[in-house]
């Protein structure tokens, strides 16, 4: 009988450096002598499109709980845990700003599947008025927090627009491409008005709140330097 994967969750806010940490983690695991099956997931991919977003009228609430797809991600973590073979996890672009149609990731019967995203966290204490419900976190076996004062949030935040926004500039179809020609001081104020309408907000009320339930707390300082370690014992 295959044993149910092992699952570690990344949470954070919005460009704290969830995907890169995830990404070096699997790395990581992947290296060890035991040679694990490791897959790396991320919740962005369980967003509603951006057509599905409009029609609720909830675009600007991108990342909170109710922009997320919650049943096809429970049923997901459902079949992973039982172990059913070659799931079909849905892609976000960050270029497109949209989940990518027809694109997916394949998660099949791992060892340990790392699944990272803003809201990994939560769980009924977020939503007393929804009992007998299941969460995403009670699905995860170790849970990771990525954490850093805003002001540099707000700086890797504006960073990763502009790059962003540069990868797009000889591509109309990309979303960013609408502000590739912009004056970077624009695109600045810009990216920051963003951050302060939507990604505070959502840091604050959602990300923030569920920090201390974390097994492990990174801390990081300028720079993406890690500065302290916090493991609950
Ligand atoms: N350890 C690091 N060193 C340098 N840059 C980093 C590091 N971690 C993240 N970044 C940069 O910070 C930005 C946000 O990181 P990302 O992993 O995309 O965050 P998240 O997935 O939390 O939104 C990206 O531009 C990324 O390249
Ligand atoms: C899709 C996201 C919630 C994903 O978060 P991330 O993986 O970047 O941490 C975020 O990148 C986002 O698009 N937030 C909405 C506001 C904005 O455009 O930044």
């Amino acid at each position: 009988m295959e044993t149910a994967p092992f699952i570690i969750s990344i949470s954070g806010s919005v460009s704290v450096g969830k995907t890169t940490t995830a990404r070096l983690l699997h790395e990581l695991l992947k290296a060890w002598p035991s040679k694990p099956k490791v897959s790396l997931i991320t919740t962005d991919g369980f967003l509603y499109p951006n057509a599905e977003l409009e029609k609720r009228g909830i675009m600007n609430q991108k990342g909170f709980p109710v922009s997320y797809d919650v049943k096809r991600l429970m049923k997901f973590l459902c079949q992973v845990k039982d172990g059913i073979p070659k799931l079909k996890v849905p892609v976000y672009s960050h270029l497109t700003y949209d989940v990518v149609p027809d694109k997916f990731t394949i998660v099949d019967r791992p060892d340990i599947l790392i699944i990272e995203g803003v809201n990994v966290l939560q769980n009924g204490a977020d939503y007393p008025e929804i009992r007998n419900r299941v969460f995403i976190s009670d699905f995860i076996d170790f849970s990771i927090y990525v954490d850093a004062e805003e002001e540099y949030l707000i700086k890797w935040y504006v960073d990763r627009f502009l790059k962003l926004r540069e990868n797009t500039f000889d591509d109309p179809s990309c979303y960013f491409h609408r502000y590739a020609h912009m004056p970077e001081s624009e695109a600045i104020s810009l990216a920051k008005m963003i951050w302060q309408a939507v990604n505070h907000v959502n840091l604050i009320k959602n990300i923030l709140p569920c920090r201390n339930r974390a097994n492990l707390i990174l801390r990081k300082g300028a720079e993406h330097k890690i500065e302290s370690i916090l493991l609950r014992k």
